[in-house]
């Protein structure tokens, strides 16, 4: 009996470890039954039973309008980007002047929110791929980072994401992604480290190649502030 409980937390640990390893974000199926304005009437009403329970005095002129605020915020802007109907629409052209070379788009900014504290994420992508007969607009990586950065996110997941959409519209594995970010829930609060920052990265493709990625860390060069 005792040994198949045990079994069975292994296996639930290793289910929960295997759910862990997908880079989608979780999402339920009904996530988008109800309109943005509906969402936004729900979300206020959240904001203000937060508030109240905080005793803060709702009548007041300048909190008044917070819950509202707040809803348009999430449904709007900082969560905007869970909405598929969001995604960028990345044109890419045909790579006529045969560039051979690895093209970087660095120092995209990141403005995301810890999907643990809903606290700020801010700081770099740098984006990086080598083409396959197809180029893309360079404001296009831009788009893609900030629509993934627009979810409640954990960085490592919002860094396979960038790259996962980018080898899909380039239609090639040879992709690359790194950012360096902080993350407001270790600066502001908690341990309150306001220096120390966060460095993730996905290499696909040929950037797996020591060479490559040297290459790419060269231009890039990591010597961002925020
Ligand atoms: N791996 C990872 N962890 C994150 C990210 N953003 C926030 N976290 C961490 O998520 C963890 C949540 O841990 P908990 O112990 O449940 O939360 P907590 O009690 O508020 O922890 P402290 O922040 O240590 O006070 C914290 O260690 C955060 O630093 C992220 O993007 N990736
Ligand atoms: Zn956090």
């Amino acid at each position: 009996m005792k040994i198949d409980k045990a079994l069975e937390e292994q296996y639930e640990e290793f289910g929960n470890e295997h759910a862990m390893s997908s880079a989608e974000t979780p999402l339920r199926d009904d996530a988008f039954d109800l309109s943005d304005s509906e969402k936004i009437e729900r979300i206020e009403q959240d904001v203000y039973s937060i508030m109240e329970t905080l005793g803060l005095d709702l009548t007041d002129d300048s909190l008044r309008g917070t819950p509202r605020r707040v809803a348009k915020m999430f449904v709007q802007e900082i969560f905007g980007g869970l909405h598929p109907q969001k995604k960028p629409n990345a044109s890419t052209f045909e790579n006529k002047y045969k560039y051979g070379e690895m093209l970087v788009e660095k120092n995209i900014t990141v403005y995301s929110t810890c999907e643990h504290h809903l606290l700020p994420i801010v700081g770099r992508a740098h984006v990086g791929y080598i083409s396959n007969g197809k180029v893309v607009g360079l404001s296009k990586m831009n788009r893609i980072v900030d629509y993934f950065a627009k979810r409640p996110q954990v960085q490592e997941r919002m860094t396979m994401q960038i790259v996962q959409e980018l080898q899909k519209v380039l239609n090639t594995k040879d992709v690359a992604c790194v950012v360096d970010a902080k993350h407001l829930c270790v600066n502001s609060r908690g341990i309150r480290d306001i220096e120390s920052s966060t460095v993730t990265a996905e290499f696909g493709g040929k950037f797996k190649d020591p060479a490559v990625r040297r290459e790419f860390l060269d231009y890039i060069k990591l010597d961002t502030e925020f």
